[in-house]
């Protein structure tokens, strides 16, 4: 191919990219009843809390939380502040912790749920169940940040263990 015509294609997928613009589609539901906010955080499962608080602290050089322990909800949490969002670190506090099931089947760790903010959790919670979205308690419970909190199970969010928490938008 001779170089000119080489550099005309260039500039064409050069153009197509540039001008490439995103159109957004509105949700089908009336948004009174209720909404989603922001991304709250990104929830990381580790086998090691230390050395994962340690590499957002002294490696990524973030703010970090103390360790808190959730005894109702199975785990230890240290949160890791990011200018827009958070991150939650998670590792497992007694038998049943839900993290470590998770562990068991990724040992390194990984990306264990995302928290995106509603404004009204129960009435998230009854449109999302007619909508066969399974929750995974029938009632909020209350979550890290002492706000309502339910999850959505995975396997009907993409694969991706979703947290709600109640907050005012
Ligand atoms: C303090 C609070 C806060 O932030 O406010 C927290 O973080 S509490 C954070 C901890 N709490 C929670 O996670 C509560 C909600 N989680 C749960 O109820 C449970 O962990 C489930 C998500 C239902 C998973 O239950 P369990 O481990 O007994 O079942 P399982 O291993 O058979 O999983 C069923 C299927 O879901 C998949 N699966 C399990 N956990 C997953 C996850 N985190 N992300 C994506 N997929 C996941 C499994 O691979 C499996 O798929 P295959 O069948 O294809 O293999």
């Amino acid at each position: 191919m001779k170089k000119e015509h080489m550099k005309r294609i260039g500039c064409g997928i050069h153009r197509l990219i540039h001008s490439t613009t995103v159109t957004w589609t509105q949700p089908s539901f009336p948004s009174a009843v209720w909404k989603l906010g922001s991304l709250n955080h990104v929830a990381i499962a580790t086998p090691d809390l230390k050395k994962s608080t340690a590499l957002y602290r002294d490696v990524l050089g973030a703010e970090v939380s103390d360790i808190q322990a959730l005894p109702d909800h199975g785990v230890y949490t240290v949160f890791v502040k990011l200018d827009n969002a958070k991150l939650e670190l998670l590792h497992p506090l007694g038998e049943n912790s839900p993290i470590q099931n998770f562990l068991n089947k990724n040992k390194t760790g990984g990306i264990h749920h995302i928290c995106i903010e509603v404004n009204d959790i129960k009435a998230a919670m009854k449109d999302l169940k007619e909508q066969n979205i399974r929750c995974l308690s029938n009632e909020p419970k209350i979550g890290a940040h002492g706000k309502p909190v339910v999850f959505l199970h995975p396997k009907d969010c993409d694969g991706v263990l979703v947290e709600l928490e109640e907050t005012k938008l």
